[in-house]
């Protein structure tokens, strides 16, 4: 928030001078009050004034009543005019600053989970997440506009202070002791809105967890008829959010009755010990016009103050996602890197999930493996589901780090390269990478934004998705829905290849790519591979023996440690449990 106010320096600065401007346009205006009521009254009201009051009775003195009452009463109509202009403008430019201050936090939080660590992403309770983005930004941009117009009030109210206090000081100082009083009480109940707050940003993450849950489950809900459970779950966590707001809404509603009520016997207090201490009238009645327009933005700045208290919890919230403390670093290295020319090497790399920053945990996932993808060539990896395949290609894409060991390309360590300029050789198709919601051309140029129509339809050719975008009436331009559900899971394989295919890459990483495809097509991923060998290097995840068996390598995985590099004979000739469970004797701890 403080950022936002630094970046909008000169803003805020003419907030605050326009601001001053207003209240002292407003401050004279009430000053005027006194020569108006003196004329009413006569000139016996006005006895006893002296300072700021003696000053306002005597302005227009030679004048006829008359004339002085049309002249004075036109001045103070003038300065309400400017007041409201002045007032209106600075509202504007409010409205702008927010504008801006909401927009800049929306960035910053695209910024941060864009930047952000993957393996910080994999951690985090997607509902959190979004709760942030979508709700609790907001409440930090009207935090920001409500310290705005804090400053506003605060201005205001520091001007007609400075009227009141030279209207008459004694009678200013018992004001400010009932104020401080006021605010002390004030302070005592928007103590007690802090836990509210945060039971309610909890309350938030959870029940944006839920919508995305009926939203994303919408199948399975349905197929194991499960409608009734999930109604009754969605329905207490509404009640409990409902709850929590209203907790909140019930302790701060306290606020501005509680204000109202000791401003109206702060008046009547004052109003009795002015009339007992023998104030004349016109002083009385200015300095109590005075008050009474002081009162909105003393109420104004302590109702801000109860709001921000308010809205911690969804303060907090944002900060905590900001904060870089606690969150795993974006890959690091600077080195540019080459076409892969000899192997990527693996040494002795280990690696287990869990820790803070994604590696370090308890359970080891890779226990040392060390291995070759040589360059040119296809190399498969096998092994039993858990034994730690796509660990190993999360690792090749730097999603996470190795706890201990290295990763060599050509010699170069791959944790002193650039992250992007590493990621523009390579290329993935994977079930686990989801389609995005836009056409078929959107989707197979994903990697590269600024690719023909051509490109297109020569990689949508390799990935035999060709002939089904062919049949349909729009063709490359056919949306494809949210997460491709307008397409059958084959057809989205072939468009998930089909974008792997497009980039070429040094590095082709097919993981799984094939399993729900059609023999047809798995003959598709054998001729890349054919057409691949010798020029650019590719690794292959499968459970289909025919797929394996066309890789040039093969490398068995089991527990986390590499088993055996198999010769390609044995992969043709055995069936895939007998291959899982080749060397299992060695593999034991
Ligand atoms: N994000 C994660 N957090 C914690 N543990 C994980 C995570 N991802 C994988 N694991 C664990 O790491 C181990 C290896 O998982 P990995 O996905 O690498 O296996 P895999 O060989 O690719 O399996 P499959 O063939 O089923 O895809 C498993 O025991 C799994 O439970």
């Amino acid at each position: 928030m403080r950022d936002t106010v630094r970046r909008n320096g000169p803003l805020v600065a003419l907030i605050i001078v326009l601001g001053f401007v207003s209240a002292t346009l407003e401050g004279l205006g009430i000053g005027l009050v006194i020569p108006l009521l003196s004329i009413i009254v006569g000139p016996d009201g006005a006895e006893g004034a002296s300072g700021l009051s003696a000053l306002f009775s005597g302005i227009g003195a030679g004048l006829d009543p008359g004339t002085r009452l049309v002249a004075i009463s036109a001045v103070i109509f003038a300065l309400i005019l400017m007041k409201n202009a002045v007032g209106f403008a600075n509202g504007v430019i409010s409205g702008y600053v927010y504008g801006k201050a909401s927009h800049a936090i929306r960035i910053q939080l695209a910024e941060r989970l864009l930047r952000v660590g993957f393996p910080f992403l994999q951690k985090q309770d997607p509902g959190r997440l979004l709760n942030i983005i979508s709700n609790e930004s907001w409440r930090v941009s009207d935090a920001i506009q409500t310290t705005l117009s804090m400053i506003v009030s605060a201005s205001c109210a520091l001007v007609l202070t400075i009227f009141l206090l030279l209207l008459s000081w004694q009678m200013t100082l018992s004001v400010a002791l009932g104020l401080v009083a006021i605010q002390a009480i004030h302070a005592l109940v928007t103590a007690r809105v802090k836990a509210p707050s945060r039971a309610l940003t909890a309350r938030n993450n959870t029940m944006a967890a839920r919508m995305l849950h009926v939203v994303h489950s919408g199948q399975l809900i349905r197929i194991f008829r499960q409608e009734e459970r999930e109604r009754d779950a969605f329905a207490r966590t509404s009640d409990d959010l409902r709850h929590a707001a209203f907790v909140l809404h019930r302790r701060l509603s306290v606020l501005p009755v509680l204000t109202e009520v000791m401003f109206a016997g702060l008046f009547l207090t004052l109003v009795v010990s002015a009339w007992l201490a023998n104030v004349s009238f016109p002083v009385i009645a200015t300095f109590v016009v005075l008050l009474y327009r002081l009162q909105p933005y003393v109420r104004g700045l302590q109702g801000a103050w109860g709001q921000l208290r308010g809205w911690s919890g969804s303060i907090e919230a944002v900060q905590w996602l900001l904060d870089p403390a606690g969150k795993p670093e974006a890959p690091g290295g600077t080195q540019d890197v080459g076409p892969i020319t000899e192997r990527i090497a693996f040494r002795d790399v280990r690696f287990g999930y869990g820790g803070e920053t994604g590696g370090d945990g308890l359970v080891p996932v890779l226990r040392g493996v060390s291995f070759d993808l040589k360059a040119g060539r296809s190399t498969a990896l096998v092994g039993r589901s858990g034994a730690g395949k796509t660990t190993i290609i999360s690792l090749l894409c730097r999603l996470i780090e190795p706890d201990r060991g290295t990763i060599l390309v050509d010699d170069k360590p791959l944790s002193t390269i650039d992250p992007a300029a590493w990621r523009s050789r390579i290329a993935v198709a994977s079930q686990e990478l989801e389609l995005i919601d836009g056409t078929i051309a959107d989707n197979i140029t994903y990697g590269k934004p600024g690719a023909t129509r051509a490109e297109a339809m020569a990689a949508a050719h390799l990935s035999e998705a060709a002939e089904f975008i062919e049949a349909t009436p729009e063709g490359y331009d056919t949306l494809i829905g949210y997460r491709g559900v307008n397409l059958s899971a084959g057809q989205r394989q072939r468009i998930a290849l089909a974008r792997a295919l497009l980039l070429d890459p040094d590095l082709l990483i097919l993981d799984e790519a094939t399993n729900a495809i059609d023999g047809l097509s798995e003959a598709a991923i054998l001729d890349t591979l054919r057409a691949r060998s010798g020029r650019k290097t590719t690794v292959v995840i499968s459970h289909h023996r025919k797929t394996l068996s066309s890789c040039d390598d093969v490398i068995l995985l089991r527990d986390g440690r590499v088993v055996d590099e198999l010769p390609l004979e044995r992969v043709a000739t055995l069936d895939m449990e007998a291959l899982y469970d080749l060397g299992a004797d060695e593999a034991c701890d």
